[in-house]
């Protein structure tokens, strides 16, 4: 049972966002019901509830909607979507010490299985046992109201939900920046200035990278990129322009002396483009996620002692990113372009699938307990 003594008064109904196998996207009641938030009876041993404040659209979830599937992720029921989310503590399982009702937290979607070599060797992204909520076949985030294990739930403080729900995407790029071993004074290029490349723009100068390169065929994006960091060089990737010349381009406005690209599209070209603008010796770092086989450039890799890296999700941030952006190193609100109300879901769908029109960066979904 929860502790409904010290519960805020609850009322809405819960509602969540699906999509479905044919591409329909809408907004319908869900679960747990308000009543049962209320009882806290479908709590179980180490969970709370959340009442979830703020949301942001990744571009997973416009893939889920619009595409179906993710590589050998695929959509095959109505399905809940959302995984960058920060809300209140409505209610706690009796067994949970850690938070109480009222606390502001930051929800992080993975759930492990803690028994796993990547659970007990820290690497926790890679359980073999993974539930990533908003990957099918595990519900997401967007909804009213979440039950989901406390360890999972980041006290922020009184950083707004809207950081909170950034902590998400920070947290990718945290992890790339961590791996790739970025440090003061490392010429970096960064490839893609959607919301992860924006950033990792903002990681990669607050720790000190310079020159820092970014690329983007969208002009727009490019300008919001110069505007939170007025130090980067930015690059417009033109159509028909080859891999070599695009590489030796991106090269000569660091200088010649690039080592390390944070490939943030996963889009073919560019991937290889940054393997051709890298010196001898450097590193291409891909966060982006694409096409579930490429075409590589793999004897300039070779020649050039090149490593191709990857990252997949992250583990064990939500700390690092917590005290980032509460010391003010790290300031993402400009990355927030848009924000909707939960009911009017959709609409904050289509405005981030259309950022070329729209403008969109990140798209946040508000709601009211
Ligand atoms: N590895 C992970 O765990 C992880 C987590 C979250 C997101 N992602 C992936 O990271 C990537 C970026 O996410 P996002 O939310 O910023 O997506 P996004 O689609 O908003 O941003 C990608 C950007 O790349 C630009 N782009 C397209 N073609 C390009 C080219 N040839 N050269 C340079 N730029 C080009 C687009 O204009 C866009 O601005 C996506 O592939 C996403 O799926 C990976
Ligand atoms: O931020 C996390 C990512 O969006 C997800 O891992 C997604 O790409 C696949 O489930
Ligand atoms: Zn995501
Ligand atoms: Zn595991």
């Amino acid at each position: 049972m929860a502790t409904p003594a010290a519960m805020p008064s609850v009322s809405k109904p819960n509602i969540g966002v699906y999509c479905n196998p044919e591409h329909k996207l809408w907004v319908e009641e869900s679960g747990p019901h308000v009543e049962d938030v209320k009882s806290g009876s479908l709590l179980k041993e180490g969970e709370v509830t959340i009442g979830v404040k703020t949301t942001g659209i990744c571009g997973s979830d416009i893939h889920f909607w619009r595409h179906g599937r993710i590589g050998p992720m695929v959509v095959e029921h109505d399905h809940i979507l959302g995984h960058e989310s920060a809300g209140e503590i409505l209610a706690v399982h009796p067994s949970v010490k850690t938070l109480k009702v009222g606390d502001r937290v930051a929800v992080e979607p993975s759930q492990i299985c803690n028994k796993c070599e990547p659970c007990l060797t820290g690497r926790y992204n890679g359980c073999l046992e993974m539930q990533f909520m908003s990957t099918p076949p595990v519900h997401g985030l967007l909804r009213r109201y979440v039950n989901h294990p406390a360890i999972w739930c980041h006290k922020i403080g009184n950083m707004s939900y809207e950081d909170g729900a950034m902590l998400e995407p920070l947290s990718v790029s945290l992890a790339g920046m961590d791996r790739a071993k970025v440090a003061l004074g490392d010429p970096v290029l960064i490839c893609g200035a959607g919301p992860i490349g924006l950033m990792t723009l903002l990681c990669s100068a607050a720790a000190g990278a310079e020159p820092i390169v970014i690329t983007d065929i969208d002009q727009t994006r490019l300008d919001v990129a110069k505007e939170i960091c007025p130090r980067v060089r930015t690059y417009k990737v033109q159509p028909g322009v080859s891999m070599e010349e695009a590489g030796a381009a991106m090269s000569k406005l660091a200088g010649g002396h690039l080592t390390t690209a944070l490939e943030c599209s996963g889009v073919e070209s560019s991937i290889n483009a940054a393997i051709y603008a890298m010196k001898f010796g450097g590193k291409v770092f891909v966060i982006g996620v694409g096409k579930p086989e490429m075409k590589i450039p793999f004897m300039r890799l070779s020649t050039q002692e090149i490593d191709l890296q990857f990252q997949y999700r992250y583990s064990n941030t939500w700390p690092r990113a917590i005290r980032l952006v509460e010391s003010g190193v790290l300031d993402m609100k400009r990355l927030v372009t848009h924000r909707f109300d939960l009911e009017n879901a959709v609409q904050a769908f289509e405005t981030s699938a259309d950022s070329a029109k729209t403008g969109a960066i990140k798209v946040l979904i508000q709601s009211e307990i």
